[in-house]
């Protein structure tokens, strides 16, 4: 059993071929919304595996809030440490513009997952064979649940993201930690070489269509990224961390969880849309055949 603790978001992208300046109004060219928010994103890779699932999170008491809560239940996520509050539900409003993207990120509701909402969870966390966070949520909710897993002997995935939120000092209640190259690098300000070798066997630095890699304590291991053609990235590493959570609750080892994962985030770029593509856990198992 995993528990998700993050954000929940719905994106609204809005295409455009004319950008408004200030007082003007333009017409655009088209409209559409898409579940998101890295916590979702992560608790739903991990349920379309077949993990069982709890997400701890907060939706508003609105039209997107009903949306979102009713697409995490068709997932199999279980919802029940989802709070409904006043604040509006967390909106990405993504504006697409001469092959470009301006993104404004209202976090509304993902701000009242506080401490209270990590004690509702309690028992479930307790009970919980991993925790996975991101950093969209306050930074005194996700301390507060890295304390409380530390207290319980929860093992946590920490997936730093927006990596300015987090505190370096935390690495000591974290079990894997995984940044893409960039995030490692604003986080340990060092080569991504020397960071690795600080935290043998739980940081695990994602290269993008390269693949993973790690240290293992005596050396550097790096696992290839399957290559396939993308249509859309979105979602990549929110897929690879679900499924590398996944994979680990099976019991398999970090490189064959990380191979595992890396071939479900190849299943999702070839689809649209950050949950769109990620996959179920036959066809991981068929391309890992396929690539031994
Ligand atoms: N073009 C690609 N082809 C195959 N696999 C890919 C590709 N891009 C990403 N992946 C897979 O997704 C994982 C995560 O990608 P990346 O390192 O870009 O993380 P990210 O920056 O968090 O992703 P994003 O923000 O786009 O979701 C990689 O480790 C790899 O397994
Ligand atoms: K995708």
């Amino acid at each position: 059993m995993i528990t998700v603790i993050g954000s929940i978001n719905m994106d609204i992208v809005v295409e455009t071929n004319l950008f408004p300046k200030q007082g003007e109004t333009v017409l655009g060219e088209s409209f559409h919304t898409v579940p998101g928010g890295k916590g979702a994103n992560q608790a739903v890779a991990a349920a379309r595996l077949g993990a069982h699932v709890h997400m701890v999170g907060a939706l508003g008491n609105d039209a997107f809030g009903q949306v979102l809560r009713n697409l995490l239940k068709v997932e199999s996520v279980k919802d029940q440490f989802v709070e409904t509050t006043s604040t509006a539900t967390g909106i990405a409003n993504i504006i697409l513009f001469e092959q470009d993207n301006r993104i404004i990120v209202v976090p509304g509701a993902n701000h009242d997952v506080t401490k209270e909402s990590i004690d509702a969870a309690r028992e479930q966390i307790a009970k919980s064979e991993l925790v996975i966070m991101q950093l969209e949520i306050p930074q005194e909710t996700v301390e507060y649940a890295l304390d409380m897993c530390q207290e319980l002997g929860v093992k946590v995935l920490l997936n730093p993201a927006p990596a300015e939120n987090f505190k370096e000092e935390w690495m000591d209640r974290v079990a894997y930690f995984t940044p893409n190259e960039t995030e490692c690098a604003d986080i340990f300000k060092d080569d991504v070489e020397n960071a690795l070798e600080r935290y043998p066997n739980r940081l695990i630095v994602t290269l993008g269509a390269d693949g993973a890699r790690y240290y293992d304590g005596e050396k550097h291991v790096i696992v290839k990224g399957f290559k396939t053609v993308p249509k859309d990235t979105t979602g990549a590493g929110d897929t690879f961390n679900g499924a590398f959570a996944y994979a680990l609750t099976t019991g398999v080892g970090i490189t064959e969880a990380v191979k595992f994962a890396n071939i479900a985030a190849s299943l999702s770029v070839e689809k649209f849309g950050a949950q769109g593509g990620m996959p179920k856990v036959e066809a991981v198992q068929a391309r890992l055949k396929e690539a031994r």
